[in-house]
């Protein structure tokens, strides 16, 4: 997959317009364009139903932990080369970016023309850029920094992969052995 991914403005320049956006999972999902740094998001282009698979996460590329980057183990991280890269974090996610399995599923019933976001602390244990979530959920962390700055009370709420389990099992040991 090209590398215009790495940025949304960029991919608007370089296919020339807007309509030279080739969705890589059309009939699913696509990216809704926003002008400004990092407000542009994925939207369903269908209904699903709470537990539906969306797709498989295929197509991905081991890289560097970086803001685009999605962590797969308690030390490697993957590009995701796709449009699903576009998805957003919330603290009330409408999908679980599922990296046991390599699954997109809806954590909820999704209606056509909703974001789909997922909680990034369920596979990121300390981000590279860290920010304030704009979500608006009445139960939103406000800095999301990775699971490893999160009680595990409040990661209990939520799917999280099985490397950030095990990562805060180690984390909560440590403390308790203090
Ligand atoms: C992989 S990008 C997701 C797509 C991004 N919205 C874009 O337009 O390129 C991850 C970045 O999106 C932004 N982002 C995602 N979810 C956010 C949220 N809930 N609140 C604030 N910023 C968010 C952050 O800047 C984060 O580093």
């Amino acid at each position: 997959m090209p590398s215009t991914y790495e940025k949304q403005d960029t991919i608007v320049d370089v296919a020339g317009t807007k309509e030279a956006y080739k969705p890589s999972h059309p009939g699913l999902f696509e990216v809704f364009y926003a002008e400004g740094s990092f407000n542009s998001q994925l939207v369903a282009s269908q209904d699903f139903k709470q537990g539906q698979i969306i797709c498989k996460i295929e197509g991905t590329e081991p890289g560097p932990k970086r803001y685009s980057s999605v962590q797969v183990s308690k030390d490697s991280h993957i590009e995701l080369n796709s449009d699903l890269v576009f998805l957003n974090h919330s603290c009330d996610p409408s999908v679980t970016l599922d990296t046991d399995e390599m699954k997109l599923i809806a954590a909820k019933d999704i209606k056509k023309g909703d974001a789909l976001t997922f909680f990034y602390p369920s596979s990121e244990w300390e981000m590279d850029q860290p920010f304030p979530c704009w979500c608006g959920s009445t139960k939103c962390c406000k800095s999301i920094q990775g699971a490893k700055f999160l009680s595990t009370k409040v990661i209990d709420q939520y799917y999280v992969a099985s490397h950030i389990r095990e990562l805060l099992k180690e984390r909560d040991e440590a403390q308790d052995s203090k």
